[in-house]
């Protein structure tokens, strides 16, 4: 692939920028006015479309580009690639796992910490001179709650392990039980969300996981529960998630992600059992340099005809 074209997306990281000018001819999609500009010159030079979790390869994209063999994606989910289509036209995939899954799994823990000590408000308080005028109120104890995972892959298998240091009782709900772990399994989320003080989202997003937190399942997790969110906005129905917040039907939220981002509604501003972050999961220099050479290397090893190092398909 040394002589073909590479298309990055969107600037993810330009470290990865860098190192793909070395060894590809690169097309930035973002340098050119719009879509159909860059595809008028370029759609026969692209062998790669290098995307994120904000653009990635649509099915749109993948049929404009003739020569497509690979998307390399710098993120470990696959929601912004039309796997199908890749499946269809012997299109390669991979994605950027493991790498990241410390980062994600601390922000989590992060959430929790922020959203039941209030650390946010905290900062505010200090910083507005508050203190002086008196002590900040009591908050809630993390120690010990009962965390229930949707999603026991990678990430919430990372998570449950963090939580366990907590002193915290982990339960979940996937597909299927998983072997060799002594967490207790729902077989159903509503189960999960009625029996957990903690809720977090750390599955991939599927058509199937689509809008998987709904109103009955906030409304299980309760006044008192608190929802974290690192996998995708799209998880969550995030009006019903808006509305429970704002009458009082559940306890708080912590949030990486969300339905439209960076669009975030604007009632979660005032809040002040909320937190609000960024999709910043994965955003730690070590891990974005160590994204960005996995997606180099597998670059390198489609076009030698090694084996890929983290294949999707
Ligand atoms: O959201 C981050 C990722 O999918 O890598």
């Amino acid at each position: 692939m040394e002589t073909t074209g590479v298309l990055m997306t969107n600037p993810m990281s330009s470290y990865l920028e860098g190192e793909l000018e070395k060894r590809f001819k690169l097309f930035k999609l973002w340098h050119y006015p719009s879509m159909a500009d860059f595809l008028r010159e370029n759609a026969n030079s692209v062998k790669a479309v290098v995307g994120d979790t904000k653009i990635g390869a649509d099915a749109q994209l993948i049929d404009s580009l003739p020569r497509l063999e690979m998307v390399a994606s710098y993120s470990v989910g696959l929601d912004k690639i039309d796997l199908r289509k890749c499946e269809q036209k012997g299109i390669r995939v991979t994605n950027t796992p493991d790498v990241l899954t410390d980062d994600v799994a601390d922000l989590a823990i992060g959430l929790m910490l922020a959203v039941l000590r209030r650390l946010c408000v905290c900062d505010g308080f200090v910083r507005s001179g508050s203190w002086k005028k008196g002590d900040f109120r009591l908050t809630t104890k993390f120690s010990g709650k009962s965390v229930g995972i949707v999603g026991l892959g990678r990430i919430g298998s990372a998570i449950a392990k963090r939580a366990q240091a907590f002193g915290c009782k982990i339960s979940y709900f996937s597909r299927s039980e998983k072997p060799c772990t002594d967490y207790k399994y729902y077989s159903n989320i509503m189960d999960l969300a009625s029996n957990c003080e903690v809720l977090v989202v750390a599955c991939a997003l599927t058509k199937e996981t689509h809008h998987i937190i709904n109103r009955e399942v906030i409304n299980a997790l309760g006044p008192k529960g608190i929802l974290i969110n690192i996998g995708r906005g799209r998880h969550i129905d995030e009006p019903e998630l808006v509305s429970a917040l704002m009458e009082g039907r559940l306890g708080g939220a912590g949030l990486d992600v969300f339905e439209k981002e960076p669009d975030v509604p604007e009632e979660l501003f005032g809040l002040e059992n909320v937190v609000l972050l960024p999709h910043v999961g994965s955003d730690s220099l070590e891990t974005g340099q160590a994204m960005a050479d996995l997606v180099i290397q597998n670059l390198e090893a489609y076009s030698l005809k090694k084996p890929l190092l983290t294949p999707v398909i």
